[in-house]
């Protein structure tokens, strides 16, 4: 009989929910929160029991008995860097997740403390599959113009690796012998170069790399970066230029690209040059990873809500089929991809892995 999954996947401001029977999903659900309810806790994790009761009164709605579910996935986040692949939420890993170990908080880190809460009380194996603090960076990737400083990676990769696997099997390909520029184009946008099964590289896309997004700044020339520190005082409002007042929200004031789009279309000056050089930067970007991968690319996948957009499709695909066919994916299969990866583990089909708490790199392998 097929595995029955529950998968959790907290946002900003709402938590999904999927339960799915080996692929067939049972329901879906988008259970919203009150920001103004979530500002009153001092860090991602004091939420937990506010999700945790909302969650449980919408499995109640929706008749979904947790004695019958087979194992709790939660998105990932605040682990050391990790190579992708699903991972047991071990003691070392709820506690990590806990505290944001890696100094990020993002609402994902939820994900495990709830999955692991629900499969301990029901007594079920709890996972997470390619976490955003995946990193199979190749070593030159990690070296930047600075000595000390080095780039660490925090991109879309359960999307990214879903998208990529779907690709390959719905053309009889494996994901491990094939070369992918993969992006995710929603709120935040990750650009990424595959190479046989292994995310190489990527831009940083918590740490302001990467094209602009509806609330990023995407990359910025540094020295540019450096004197917009010196004439503002307060930093913490400048570091959050990279994940929530940048892009479209600190050129137009909203994070709706759909609205940016219908404005340029319309029209608005502003909001079409904004738009374009979104899609301009995007190209860039995309080109970058194709010569990381030396140009032998078997395709460019496209996933994320902005893909919904056919002139956002059309435009980087002139711009970049003389590099390898492109491929719109529109939307995400973030709840179908925790899934997926629990159940391949649950089949014997994939290896479960340990997290140890030890990042998959460290500036001290470099002795
Ligand atoms: N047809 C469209 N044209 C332009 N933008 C669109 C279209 N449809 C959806 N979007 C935009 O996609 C964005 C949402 O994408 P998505 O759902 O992937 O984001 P998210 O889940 O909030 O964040 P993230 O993708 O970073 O996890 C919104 O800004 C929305 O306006
Ligand atoms: C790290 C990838 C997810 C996000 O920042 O929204």
């Amino acid at each position: 009989m097929a595995y029955r999954i529950l998968t959790i996947n907290p946002g900003s401001t709402s938590t999904k929910l999927g339960c799915f029977e080996g692929e067939k999903e049972l329901f879906t659900m988008n259970v919203s929160h009150d920001a103004e309810d979530l500002k009153k806790f001092a860090t991602i994790s004091d939420q937990l029991p506010y999700r945790k009761d909302m969650i449980l009164n919408a499995l109640k709605e929706a008749n979904i008995d947790l004695s019958t579910i087979d194992a709790f996935v939660g998105r990932g986040g605040g682990l050391m860097a990790v190579e992708g692949g699903t991972y047991t939420i071990n003691d070392i890993a709820l506690d990590h997740a806990r505290r944001g170990a890696n100094g990020i908080q993002h609402p994902a880190q939820l994900g495990p403390q709830i999955a692991r809460g629900f499969a301990d009380e029901y007594q079920k194996p709890s996972f997470i599959v390619n976490a955003p603090d995946t990193d199979e960076l190749c070593l030159e990737a990690r070296i930047t113009g600075i000595k000390g400083v080095y780039r660490n990676v925090h991109l879309h990769a359960l999307n990214l690796k879903e998208t990529a696997i779907r690709h390959s099997n719905n053309n009889g390909w494996n994901y491990e012998d094939k070369n992918y520029v993969v992006c995710h184009i929603g709120g935040g946008i990750s650009v990424s170069a595959h190479q046989k099964g292994k995310m190489i590289d990527g831009f940083d896309i918590v740490g302001g790399e990467g094209p602009m997004a509806p609330t990023r700044c995407g990359s910025i020339p540094a020295a540019e970066l450096i004197r917009y520190c010196f004439a503002h005082d307060d930093m913490k409002e400048v570091l959050a230029l990279t994940t929530k007042t940048g892009g479209f929200v600190s050129h137009l004031g909203t994070s709706d690209a759909l609205d940016v789009s219908n404005r340029a279309n319309a029209g608005d000056k502003d909001a079409k040059l904004v738009w374009d050089a979104m899609i301009y930067q995007l190209i860039k970007c995309i080109s970058a990873m194709a010569g990381v991968l030396h140009g032998k690319v078997d395709g460019i996948l496209l996933g994320g809500g902005m893909v919904h957009n056919k002139e956002l499709v059309s435009r980087i695909t002139a711009a970049c089929e003389w590099i390898a066919p492109v491929s719109a994916y529109p939307g995400e299969f973030e709840l179908e991809a925790m899934a997926a990866g629990a159940i391949r583990v649950l089949e014997g089909k994939e290896q479960v892995k340990e997290y140890t708490g030890k990042p998959v790199w460290t500036p001290d392998q470099l002795d």
